[in-house]
């Protein structure tokens, strides 16, 4: 079965799986159609400013008070929250990891989630996380939501099911989803095994950056983000639901399914994005811009221009800047970056990047084209270029992003990331003009 999707960012959608399960015109009916319970879900404080004021109204056959029971504390051994400060074997520098194998252990989205690096405070709702998932099952009659922050999906082998309490959504490589703070939900890999990344956010959500003077159009596009229609489960089984909640992991058990919202009408919803309907500006005439233009969406932070996590993707598209080197600058950043690799090559690292793989170059570690890559782009004849078939994308965020002993202990992290820069020559003599 085709999913249908409604289209919009940040839309006031309104959805109904049976007719008239909608309330019109009120939200707390005296009762409300097929006898559901109304229920409010806030994603920002009741008094936000309407920008960023966002709730949903969900019709549902039990309200979600009855979804919990007893909880109790369960172990996640893999799955860390910031602040999260280990010792580990690795001197500081820059990193880079080979795609993690994804085995035959019987892992769900739960059990397969690998933090890599946690920066800023679960606590005070400020930061992020960044994981692998690994999954080769589904979780069945297995229910989770998130309280520390939305959940952004990044796969990069193997198509997933989501099914959400405001309704179900497909995602495969080049696709990310967005799963909003407090929404239940249950993953499912379609194609036995999957592998991607995940952003945790725990700060302000993420929404669509301001395209200042590049206008109305291009970039990420509003109606390209994809919300699910209501469907519901009315089911009697034995269910487990659990909660993430300021790190720590509680279950709970329950006889039904929590996937119960009939109807819902909002602006607080998950939703998905097919990455390759992004519009890139770029440079048509010379020199390399900043990253920035690339940003799909930004969480922001109290500082203006400052983000908690920017998502930023390389895309395909033309490199065509005269007298220019194209790939990326040298640089020094104040923010840190996490990247990794959809499919196929980045050009400031075209080998040794892999799929699935990922690297990290924190706040103030130098780093940019390995040595191959300068001599290759700085002496190449600068005719219109097509990088076709490539998708790399990073996670940056302000705070310095702080390695678990997971991530360091990985054996496909590679020893001799930085030796792709040792190549690099001096190439000054002192005598003046082009070289
Ligand atoms: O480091 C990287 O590869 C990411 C990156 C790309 C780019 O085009 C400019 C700056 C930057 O950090
Ligand atoms: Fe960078």
């Amino acid at each position: 079965m085709s999913l249908i999707y409604m289209p919009g960012f940040g839309n006031d959608f309104e959805t109904e799986a049976l007719p008239g399960a909608l309330p019109q015109g009120c939200n707390s009916p005296q009762r409300c159609n097929y006898g559901l319970y109304a229920e409010q879900l806030s994603g920002s404080p009741f008094t936000a400013p309407r920008s960023t004021n966002e709730r949903s109204w969900l019709y549902r056959i039990r309200p979600s008070v009855k979804h919990v029971g007893a909880f109790r504390p369960i172990e996640l051994a893999l799955w860390k929250s910031a602040p999260h400060v280990v010792e580990h074997r690795l001197p500081l520098g820059q990193l880079r990891w080979d795609p993690l194998p994804i085995g035959d252990e019987k892992l769900t989205f739960l059990t397969g989630m690998r933090t890599i690096t946690t920066a800023g405070d679960v606590y005070s709702q400020t930061g992020m996380a960044a994981h692998v998932y690994l999954i080769t099952a589904p979780m069945i009659d297995e229910y989770f939501y998130n309280a520390d922050g939305e959940m952004m999906l990044v796969p990069d082998t193997g198509r997933l099911a989501i099914a959400t309490e405001l309704g179900r959504m497909e995602i495969g490589p080049g696709e990310i989803a967005v799963l909003p703070r407090g929404m239940k939900f249950t993953v499912a890999p379609l194609d036995g095994a999957a592998r991607g990344y995940v952003c945790e956010n725990y700060g302000a959500k993420f929404t669509l950056p301001e395209r200042g003077p590049i206008g109305a159009n291009c970039l990420a596009n509003p109606r390209d983000f994809k919300t699910p229609m209501a469907a519901f489960e009315d089911k009697e089984t034995p269910s487990r639901v659990v909660v993430k909640w300021c790190g720590g992991f509680h279950a709970t058990d329950i006889g039904h399914s929590p996937l119960d919202v009939v109807a819902w009408h909002g602006n607080y919803a998950p939703y998905k994005y097919d990455l390759r309907t992004f519009s890139p500006v770029g440079a048509i005439s010379f020199d390399h811009p900043d990253p920035s233009i690339f940003t799909v969406l930004t969480a922001p932070m109290g500082e203006v221009g400052t983000a908690n996590v920017d998502f930023v993707i390389f895309p395909e598209r033309w490199l065509v800047a005269e007298n220019s080197f194209r790939p990326p600058w040298y640089h020094m950043n104040i923010m840190s970056e996490f990247m990794g690799l959809i499919y196929g090559q980045y050009d400031a690292k075209e080998a040794g990047f892999e799929p699935g793989g990922m690297s990290l170059h924190n706040c103030m570690l130098p780093h940019g084209p390995d040595a191959a890559a300068f001599e290759k782009a700085s002496t190449a004849a600068l005719a219109p270029q097509k990088l076709s078939h490539t998708l790399a994308f990073m996670f940056e965020t302000r705070l310095p992003q702080l390695l678990t002993g997971f991530a360091a202990e990985l054996p496909a992290l590679q020893t001799d990331y930085a030796a792709c820069w040792a190549g690099i020559e001096k190439k000054f003599d002192g005598t003046p003009g082009l070289k």
